[in-house]
């Protein structure tokens, strides 16, 4: 029977994606989050890297892969709230279709500030949208990374990408850079987890295609450059631009992320039931981070 898998093809998952080779039997779509949420809440797909807040509202019907994760400590580029007014001042949002963690990101992060602005759905870029009675806009993912960097940067050869300002200018307009990830660091001291690759429970991959998943990460975070050198191409960047981006990523569910994770989890979905787990690798199924 095949096993079916819906990937999250973002830019953040290139190095476990780009060289993932899918055993005989395994099939794969792709889509944005809300897209491949639905496909694995629906049964469309067998296994997915969704948003992590879908595995935390369906913790009875779900359980992740013990060492997978989309997570980073402090900024992480491409989850982004772009306001024309201080965040202290807004009073309507506009929110992206494609995400489901980032909006319950921003909704945590907007209470924990105190903060009551109107959330709701538009599609658009920033521009068009600040320019149409909306005064923030969160984006996320490749679109979200591209829009940031047109706003704030260049990078020159003196500055690095965590010393590039929040404030830049787009449409003729000054435009403030909330980063949601640096917003929950410094709120709670944590990573953020935003994905999880979440299967139903009782139906776990085929032991070869978690194999060829690691296998194809430690070939991703082995040559991280070249990777970063072909998306850089892909999305118009500068290649120093993309490698910090992805090396920025934690992709492994370690202790840190998860106690990012259980914290997220009971401020976004109080009361949620517990989150489960696969067992974790052998030590002979383990694989170094470095190639070789
Ligand atoms: C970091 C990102 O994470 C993604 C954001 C998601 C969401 O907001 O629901 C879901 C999956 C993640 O891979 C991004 O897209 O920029």
């Amino acid at each position: 029977m095949t096993y079916r898998a819906g990937w999250i093809h973002f830019t953040n998952v290139a190095p476990i994606l780009d060289s993932l080779q899918l055993p005989d039997g395994v099939t794969a779509i792709t889509g944005v989050p809300t897209e491949m949420n639905a496909a694995l809440l629906d049964g469309r797909v067998d296994i997915a890297n969704i948003s992590v807040v879908e595995f935390i509202r369906n913790a009875d019907t779900l359980e992740a892969l013990p060492d997978f994760s989309v997570s980073v400590l402090g900024p992480v580029y491409s989850v982004n709230l772009f306001h024309t007014a201080p965040l202290q001042a807004l009073r309507r949002i506009a929110l992206t279709s494609q995400s489901a963690t980032s909006v319950a990101l921003l909704e945590v992060v907007l209470k924990e500030r105190g903060l009551t602005p109107v959330l709701e759905r538009a599609e658009g870029t920033p521009e068009t949208l600040l320019a149409t009675g909306f005064d923030g806009v969160l984006r996320i993912g490749d679109s979200a990374l591209r829009e940031w960097y047109a706003a704030v940067g260049p990078l020159t050869a003196e500055t690095t990408m965590t010393a590039l300002p929040h404030t830049g200018r787009a449409g003729g307009q000054t435009i403030h850079v909330t980063d949601l990830a640096e917003e929950w660091f410094a709120i709670t001291g944590h990573p953020f987890v935003f994905a999880v690759w979440a299967y139903r429970k009782g139906y776990p991959p085929p032991p070869d295609l978690v194999q060829a998943m690691r296998e194809a990460r430690r070939d991703g975070l082995g040559h991280l450059a070249e990777v970063a050198r072909r998306h850089a191409q892909k999305l118009g960047l500068p290649e120093r631009v993309v490698q910090h981006y992805l090396w920025n990523f934690r992709y492994h569910l370690e202790e840190p992320d998860r106690l990012g994770l259980t914290e997220f989890a009971l401020k976004a979905v109080p009361g949620h039931a517990p989150l489960h787990f696969g067992p974790k690798p052998g030590r002979a199924e383990k694989t170094s981070l470095v190639s070789g």
